[in-house]
């Protein structure tokens, strides 16, 4: 396997995961790449490494260029082991090299994973020279664990991003002008919407930072490096870390016998009907991955479940945890569902919605058994009334 030559005397040495169909749970259907960078420069310089299981493949690319023990510092922006895991068999084979971390954070969670190794901690506006190049260090804390940190050269204007602006997708072809543009925004906006959405005010602080930096290249973590559409892809994050958001509306529901599922059809017909896209998610038929990934730009999001032992479906209660942990401020929200006595699951999806940070925007509609055409209507023009 051989390194690929991104600039004059920069490589990419990285891993391609063409099979992983889960990463934590995170459904990523065209797999991912774990991204690591080898600069020759006076001091022979590696930017991150890959997951554990792909480290033969990183040393072989490394190997394509150079002798390995001849690496001089090791860069590790994020301690997450995707990004880490080949780092003590990496340093088996560089018994020169000191390992470049932030501080407190990269150290101690390095230190915590692998035990003793020769770090070396950097902060905010901390420099490394490497002979003609310069190295800098812009911590990005939660973006997306507290360690986390960028590197930027600016003799390159390269900025070695990590996981910011990357996707989990695993491609032969290493930049976005050699891809499906389509595929790698869903990717990169999947991968915000999953991993990010949490951090919006960390993920502004950030660009901030890099606001003053002259970034032709974005060498990310994962998926492509950005060199011909960097500038959208910064103006997506702007839009996403914003929380701007889209007239369109998303119906997420599970059902037992389909009482609920004729709501959501209604739902989602009576969003169409006012001129907002809809899209219908049945929960049991669909990735949370994939739907949160359309939630993050959708201004309504509608929620249902018949009501279960005085509960609602555990289905919708794992949706509505993974959202919660995630957060949807500002979206315009309300709960639906069908029930056969004390109907309790609605307020409960309510609940959770509000814990969601949702803004409620119509009362709880919920409807006894299965549903006639007189209450489906009833239900229409109730969602009728909250599209602006
Ligand atoms: C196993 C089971 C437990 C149920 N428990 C309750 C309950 O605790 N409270 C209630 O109001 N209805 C309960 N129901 C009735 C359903 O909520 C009702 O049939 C509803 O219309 C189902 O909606 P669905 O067609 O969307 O699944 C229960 C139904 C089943 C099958």
């Amino acid at each position: 396997m051989k390194a690929v030559e991104i600039r004059k005397d920069i490589y990419w040495v990285g891993a391609i995961d063409w099979s992983m169909r889960s990463f934590h749970g995170y459904e990523t259907s065209r797999g991912s790449s774990y991204n690591a960078y080898l600069i020759l420069d006076e001091k022979i310089t590696l930017i991150d490494t890959v997951k554990e299981p792909f480290k033969e493949e990183l040393l072989e690319r490394v190997a394509s260029v150079i002798d390995p023990s001849k690496i001089d510092y090791i860069i590790s922006n994020h301690v997450e082991p995707d990004h880490s895991g080949a780092l003590p068999f990496m340093m088996a084979h560089c018994p020169n090299a000191k390992v470049i971390t932030s501080i407190p954070q990269g150290l101690k969670g390095l230190k915590a994973r692998y035990g003793d190794l020769p770090y070396e901690g950097v902060k905010a506006g901390d420099t490394l020279s490497i002979g003609k190049r310069t190295l800098q260090f812009v911590p990005t804390p939660m973006l997306h664990w507290p360690d986390s940190m960028v590197t930027y050269c600016p003799e390159e204007k390269i900025l070695f991003s990590n996981d910011a602006f990357g996707q989990h997708l695993a491609s032969g072809s290493r930049f976005d002008d050699e891809n499906d543009l389509s595929v790698l925004y869903y990717e990169a906006k999947k991968y915000y919407a999953n991993i990010l959405t949490l951090y919006g005010r960390q993920a502004q602080a950030a660009l901030k930072a890099l606001k003053g930096l002259d970034i032709e290249m974005i060498a990310t973590g994962h998926g492509i490096i950005w060199r011909s559409h960097v500038q959208e892809i910064h103006d997506l994050y702007e839009k996403w870390s914003t929380g701007t958001l889209e007239k369109r509306a998303v119906v997420v529901f599970d059902t037992m016998w389909h009482s609920t599922e004729q709501m959501a059809r209604t739902i989602t017909e009576a969003f169409q009907e006012k001129g907002v896209p809809a899209t219908f998610y049945d929960i049991k038929e669909n990735a949370l991955s994939d739907i949160m990934t359309d939630i993050l730009t959708s201004e309504y999001l509608a929620v249902g479940s018949p009501t279960i032992n005085n509960q609602m479906l555990p289905t919708v209660a794992s949706f509505l945890c993974y959202l919660k942990g995630l957060t949807a401020k500002g979206h315009k929200a309300f709960a639906f569902g069908s029930y056969g006595w004390g109907g309790q699951s609605i307020a409960l999806v309510e609940d959770e919605l509000k814990a969601a940070d949702c803004d409620i925007v119509l009362d709880k509609q919920r409807l006894l058994n299965t549903p006639d055409k007189d209450t489906l209507e009833a239900l229409r023009e109730a969602v009728h009334t909250i599209v602006e």
